[in-house]
């Protein structure tokens, strides 16, 4: 019979009092966050999932204790307590009453890239659910409260609060409060965090000898740039290495085009050359000889010195490469109508203007039409993108959803319409 891992049997302290919400409870908060916030023992988290209800039930079953198995870094796997209180986000009740609670000083994100794409009135969206608690906030005490938004977006903060703005522009108290007393900082945020699988839970037991069903897996390497005031306060984030800086605009660069922007080539090149996961992508030389194609473009038009880019490349196939981490290209090309516009388009953009078609684009982009046409596609906008790359036209009709610019680009067109034939004709 083997233990469950909870806080007694896990060496944790008692569950701290919350302090933090989160809204997104899935592996990489727990990865992140929760892992930044288990510095300190005085803030606990109280974290909703989205839809997801067997994550809070097995974590609630733990006292909030789960393991962050760290593969090659034994010495960094470790049992966190951060988790205070683990619900359902269909749990509205607590929900309200967490984000009333003027003890509460910081909240959370993680909703995916496609959560901030439109200003949604649903109660059930990830908008609709922030809103209802900031009002409760509002009616009740009218603390104030710093929201952190943590998805590979850009400028998170801004789209935030231009998407807050957008919902409660009729509402002139509530808006007003918003403004005045809810801050909303800008992130960069960094641990290669793969979805987690069974195959965790057994290694979490061979490596721990307790048995947790709510595991998490990811890196050594993990990043955290802030940039906002917190008017309540914060967690003690910097005893793990966070920053706070001015600005997070270049580093956000840096991070969306260098490591994501090379993950989605790797994700939608790689699958249509057989590979699965990203560890297998870099091992074929053909997309290694792509990506630092790609990542020599998107330098020309950074402002970071060139020693300092060239060091973050090396690391950066390192971590791509590095055992112990099965990270599913699968996974990757999920929703790439979200993805590839903070990716790769602002660097499309840039070459076009100067009059370039940019080869790892042009690959990268016949690639994920040649994926929308054959592949599994899991995507918010997947019905209307799979019309429209299995109709006539594919390549200018697929590339127009990305923007007006990209379909209207003639040339752009016929290149990537040139490569998806070289596609077809190998068999993909
Ligand atoms: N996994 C990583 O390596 C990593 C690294 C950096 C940033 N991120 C960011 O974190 C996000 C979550 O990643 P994850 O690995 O935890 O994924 P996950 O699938 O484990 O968890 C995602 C969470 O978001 C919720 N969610 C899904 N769609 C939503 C929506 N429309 N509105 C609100 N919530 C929604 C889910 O229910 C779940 O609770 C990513 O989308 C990305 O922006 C992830
Ligand atoms: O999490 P997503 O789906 O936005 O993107 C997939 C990966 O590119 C991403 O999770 C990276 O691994 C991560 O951003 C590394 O910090």
């Amino acid at each position: 019979m083997t233990t469950r891992i909870d806080r007694a049997s896990a060496g944790l302290p008692p569950a701290a009092p919350v302090r933090a919400v989160h809204l997104g409870l899935g592996g990489f908060h727990r990865s992140h966050q929760a892992w930044y916030t288990a510095a300190s023992p005085e803030w606990g988290i109280a974290a909703y999932t989205f839809r997801n209800t067997e994550l809070p039930r097995a974590l609630e079953q733990q006292e909030g204790a789960y393991t962050l198995l760290v593969p090659g870094a034994p010495e960094a796997t470790e049992a966190i307590g951060s988790i205070s209180r683990a619900h359902p986000g269909a749990d509205r009740a607590s929900w309200s009453r967490d984000l009333a609670c003027p003890d509460v000083a910081v909240l959370t994100l993680t909703v995916t890239e496609a959560a901030y794409a439109a200003p949604e009135r649903d109660a059930d969206s990830a908008t609709g659910r922030l809103l209802a608690g900031l009002r409760e906030r509002f009616r009740t005490s009218g603390a104030p409260i710093a929201l952190v938004p943590c998805d590979n977006v850009p400028d998170n903060g801004a789209v935030l609060r231009s998407v807050l703005r957008a919902a409660t522009r009729d509402d002139l108290r509530f808006s007003g409060w918003l403004e005045e007393q809810v801050s909303i900082a800008s992130t960069v945020v960094d641990r290669i965090t793969p979805a987690p699988t069974p195959r965790d839970v057994r290694e979490v037991l061979d490596t721990t000898g307790l048995r947790d069903e709510a595991p998490v897996v990811a890196e050594p390497f993990s990043e955290w740039l802030i940039s906002g005031d917190f008017p309540a306060g914060r967690p003690p984030w910097e005893l793990r290495g966070a920053r706070f800086v001015d600005d997070v605009g270049v580093y956000q660069q840096r991070k969306l085009w260098f490591l994501n922007g090379a993950h989605t080539l790797l994700a939608y090149a790689g699958l249509a050359r057989g590979h699965r996961t990203v560890r297998e992508a870099v091992g074929d030389d053909v997309l290694v000889e792509m990506v630092q194609a790609w990542w020599q473009t998107a330098s020309r038009h950074i402002p970071i010195d060139a020693a300092e880019l060239a060091e973050y490349r090396r690391r950066l196939i390192e971590r791509f490469a590095a055992p112990g981490l099965r990270h599913e290209l699968a996974q990757i090309a999920e929703g790439g109508s979200q993805k590839i516009p903070a990716r790769w388009l602002p660097v499309l953009r840039a070459e076009r203007a100067a009059g370039r078609l940019p080869e790892p684009l042009v690959r990268g982009l016949a690639a994920w039409v040649a994926h929308l046409r054959v592949g599994e596609v899991r995507d918010p906008r997947a019905a209307e993108l799979v019309g429209s790359a299995r109709a006539a036209d594919p390549v200018r009709r697929t590339l127009s959803a990305l923007g007006p610019d990209a379909g209207a680009d003639d040339e752009l067109v016929s290149a990537v319409g040139a490569e998806l034939a070289t596609l077809a004709k190998a068999g993909n």
